[in-house]
């Protein structure tokens, strides 16, 4: 899914009016009556609502949401909030529309700002996207009170205050939402950790925008959904055999840290690899040997660190790095299989830092190499420590052009930055995920995906989503504490199942 600004989102709007062609205020009823169908569907015993409502068109959406309730015999009612002597014209004629018995109050000064104490859901419609500068005076105040209240609040498209586009530094002004409904596409802001606590549960609500407009307009930014993870699948065939999946090696693994390769080889297992070939310094020979008997194993000269690299040319995909130490030796061994390899690798943890210490290692790297560095790893290679994740993202982007190479930025909504500019957010995973061992996996279910010959952005893009997928069926059975890397692994096949609906 393409991601858009707030710009390019009212020229979609403007696109879809005139071409469609719809009048901008049934445009705003579309959405409304789409926003009203999810609150009846998920929320329908929570019968009473209160409506703050701004006086430009997010303000209008939640009137006709207001209206819509009431009609369903929902207890509503609604503040305006008048932040400015500019009144939308849609606001205007749904606010004409509002039955008389909805009571209605103004928030015209502070002392008209009410104290929340009864128990209603607040739905927060006063900025959208429009958000020009941090909310002041009345609107500030009544966000802080929602904020105070312990009610569960709904912003509809963006929690009001939050820039959608770029960073928001007045943290004391943005609504704290439980849930967030946005129109059409998610915003970019709504994908970056400083902002969770402002979007909440995000769902999205299409409202049916011009699909011409989307498939027309360019864009860098993209948000993996199923479909997306679906079109890049390729479900196996009655007569495909093990040659034809590729020959997977994973190098890692040094004393104290067999653990580590042995979730990497096992997921590059259950990821489909036809062949995977384990790398281990000699300590771990027996223990992969014993405990994944369907990989195959070379034991290191070495008894606790790797010291010898291997001949490359024979696997269609290497990963290198979990557990693998930073070693003097083991540095030198993986210097050669970087400079060795000719077709694109995996590259994590050890192997990255080693890298943010060699910096004439990136002429070594093949092109399209996939780097998967969480925060901390990603700011040794950038040798900066960032204030923003915007400014990160940014810097990800900038190193994956400059290098040539596909940079996997790891935490909530992974990003996965490709050297033309393109940036993939994902879509599945969460918190549980957050555990030593979720990276180790990852490197192998990418690497497995790229020794199965999908392009080294497809085997990113789709590693990432299914490693999410299989965290979320994890999640669901062991829960998020107790979940661990080796859940993640067995319920890949549950990911790969999904793929098939
Ligand atoms: N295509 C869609 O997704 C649709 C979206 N809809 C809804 O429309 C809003 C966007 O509506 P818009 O009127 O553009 O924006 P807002 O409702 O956020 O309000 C803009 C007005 O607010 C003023 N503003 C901005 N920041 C402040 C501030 N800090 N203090 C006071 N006033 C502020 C702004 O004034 P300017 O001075 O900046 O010009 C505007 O007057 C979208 O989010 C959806 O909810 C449609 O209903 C359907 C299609
Ligand atoms: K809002």
């Amino acid at each position: 899914m393409k991601l858009f600004t707030t710009q390019q989102i009212r020229d979609w709007d403007i696109y879809t009016i005139k071409n469609e062609p719809i009048d901008s205020i049934d445009l705003m009823e579309r959405a409304a009556n789409r926003l009203t169908d999810w609150y009846y569907e998920n929320c329908e015993r929570y019968t009473d609502i209160t409506f703050f409502c701004g006086v430009g068109n997010n303000g209008g959406d939640g009137l006709v949401m207001a209206r819509l309730l009431h009609l369903l015999h929902f207890n509503v009612k609604c503040y305006i909030v008048h932040f400015s002597d500019k009144i939308s014209e849609d606001f205007k004629q749904n606010l004409s529309r509002l039955p008389k018995n909805v009571p209605c109050y103004d928030i015209k000064e502070d002392s008209d700002v009410p104290v929340i104490n009864d128990e209603t859901v607040l739905v927060d419609c006063i900025f959208g996207s429009g958000l020009s500068r941090p909310p002041k005076g009345i609107t500030q105040k009544t966000i802080i009170e929602i904020n105070r209240s312990n009610n569960p609040v709904i912003a509809i498209d963006i929690a009001s205050g939050l820039y959608a586009d770029h960073y928001s530094t007045h943290f004391q002004t943005i609504i704290e939402a439980d849930i967030t409904l946005t129109l059409e596409v998610p915003k970019l802001a709504m994908l970056f950790p400083e902002n969770d606590k402002n979007v909440g549960e995000l769902n999205i609500i299409p409202i049916d925008l011009s699909k011409k407009f989307k498939e027309e307009t360019p864009s860098n930014y993209f948000f993996t959904t199923h479909k997306n993870a679906q079109e890049i699948y390729r479900p196996r065939k009655r007569f495909d055999h093990k040659g034809k999946f590729g020959n997977l090696l994973i190098v890692g693994g040094s004393k104290g840290m067999i653990g580590a390769v042995q979730l990497a080889t096992k997921a590059g297992l259950r990821a489909g690899a036809g062949k995977t070939t384990a790398l281990v310094p000699a300590c771990g020979y027996e223990i992969i040997q014993a405990t994944i008997p369907e990989a195959m194993c070379i034991s290191d000269p070495s008894r606790n660190h790797i010291v010898a690299s291997t001949l490359v040319s024979k696997y269609s995909a290497i990963g290198i790095g979990p557990g693998i130490g930073q070693h003097e030796q083991t540095q030198k061994a993986v210097r050669s299989i970087i400079e060795d390899a000719e077709k694109p690798i995996v590259l994590d943890a050890d192997a990255l830092n080693m890298l943010s210490e060699n910096d004439e290692w990136w002429s070594l790297i093949p092109e399209n190499s996939i780097l998967t560095p969480h925060l901390g790893e990603f700011e040794r290679l950038a040798g900066i420590q960032f204030i923003n994740s915007f400014d990160r993202l940014e810097a990800a982007s900038k190193m994956a052009k400059e290098h040539n190479v596909i940079i996997v930025l790891k935490g909530a909504n992974t990003a996965i930055c490709l050297p033309n500019g393109q940036i993939h957010f994902n879509s599945t995973g969460n918190a549980g995920l957050a555990k030593g061992g979720s990276g180790d996996a990852l490197l192998g279910i990418i690497s497995s995906l790229l020794a199965q010959k999908y392009k080294p952005y497809e085997a990113a893009i789709l590693g990432v989503y299914l490693h999410g997928k299989a965290g979320d069926y994890a999640s669901a059975d062991k829960g998020f504490e107790s979940m661990v890397a080796s859940d993640v692994i067995e319920s890949l096949g549950k990911a790969f199942f999904e793929l098939l609906k």
